[in-house]
């Protein structure tokens, strides 16, 4: 007899909000266990809501959605995502090691009132070794870089081996060799089968990962499918707004190429500020 995975997320007609007031809505969707999505979208459009909403740190407001076919909000699921927030870095006036920082990604494995065992000490450690800040365990967050801090808040969410990993904006202003250690990381858990949920306005990182792109504009869903529908879709979007404004010549042609193709190293023609302001999310 076969059985069935469940999706990691299965939404219908889900709504996501706070306070009552409804940022994004008619979420329709599943993700199936080990796939790889990019949420974009433009500023302001409920990305950030929507994976909260997953979460549980916004409000459910309508229809229905499970994780991993079990009912949100429950151990049992919290236990199963890790979730690296978009704040880029932890506050100043954190006073706390890596170890005790990233050891908080461990909580939902034991009862709060157990001291952290040997377990946890080993999730924190391999954690901490897959970004690369083995060296800083024992350091003060405080005192390391901006892109430092998002990598301990990455192997935070790594500590708990988390089977789906929701990550806002990771690359959104951290250093190339922080970006470079993420981009190892995210194609060492795709190749393990971890589910990722990410949202980002840079596609380029993850090249050769992603799976699917969703959009969220003005708090619905517009767009759901592959990589290379989105690519299509920019390709098409971009001519027909030159084309309505008049003129549809080589340098839309080559504006249309390299917005919609940042995955496939694209070169970046000589008019790149213009072409990358052509870009939508
Ligand atoms: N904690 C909150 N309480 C009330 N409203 C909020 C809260 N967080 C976000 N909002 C509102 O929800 C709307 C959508 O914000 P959200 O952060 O989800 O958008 P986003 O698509 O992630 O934007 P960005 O790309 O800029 O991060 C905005 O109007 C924002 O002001």
């Amino acid at each position: 007899m076969s059985v069935t995975t469940p999706p990691a997320l299965d939404l219908r007609t889900a709504a996501f909000g706070y306070g009552g007031r409804v940022v994004v809505e008619h979420l329709t969707f599943d993700v199936p266990a080990g796939q790889v999505v990019a949420v974009v979208g433009p500023n302001g459009s409920g990305k950030s809501t929507f994976v909260k909403g997953v979460l549980g740190l916004a409000d459910h407001l309508a229809g229905d959605f499970c994780v991993f076919g079990q009912a949100p909000g429950t151990r049992a699921t919290r236990r199963r995502i890790g979730y690296v927030p978009q704040r880029h870095t932890l506050s100043a006036s954190v006073r706390a090691t890596v170890r005790e920082i990233v050891e908080t990604g461990r909580l939902a494995h034991r009862p709060w009132y157990r001291p952290a065992g040997a377990d946890d000490r080993a999730g924190v450690e391999a954690a901490l070794a897959q970004v690369g800040l083995s060296d800083h365990i024992n350091a003060e967050v405080s005192d390391l870089s901006g892109g430092q801090q998002r990598r301990v808040l990455i192997a935070r969410a790594l500590a708990g081996r988390p089977d789906m990993l929701i990550m806002d904006e990771p690359t959104a202003g951290v250093d190339v060799a922080s970006q470079d250690v993420l981009a190892e990381v995210l194609h060492r858990l795709s190749g393990e089968g971890t589910t990722m949920l990410i949202v980002t306005h840079e596609l380029s990182a993850l090249r050769g990962i992603l799976d699917r792109i969703v959009e969220i504009a003005q708090g619905r869903t517009t767009f759901d499918g592959t990589p290379a529908q989105w690519a299509d879709q920019e390709h098409t979007r971009i001519l027909a707004t030159a084309a309505h404004d008049g003129h549809c010549g080589p340098a839309d042609e080559q504006r249309a190429a390299y917005a919609s193709g940042p995955w496939d190293c694209v070169e970046l023609p000589t008019n790149a500020p213009e072409a990358a302001a052509g870009r939508r999310a």
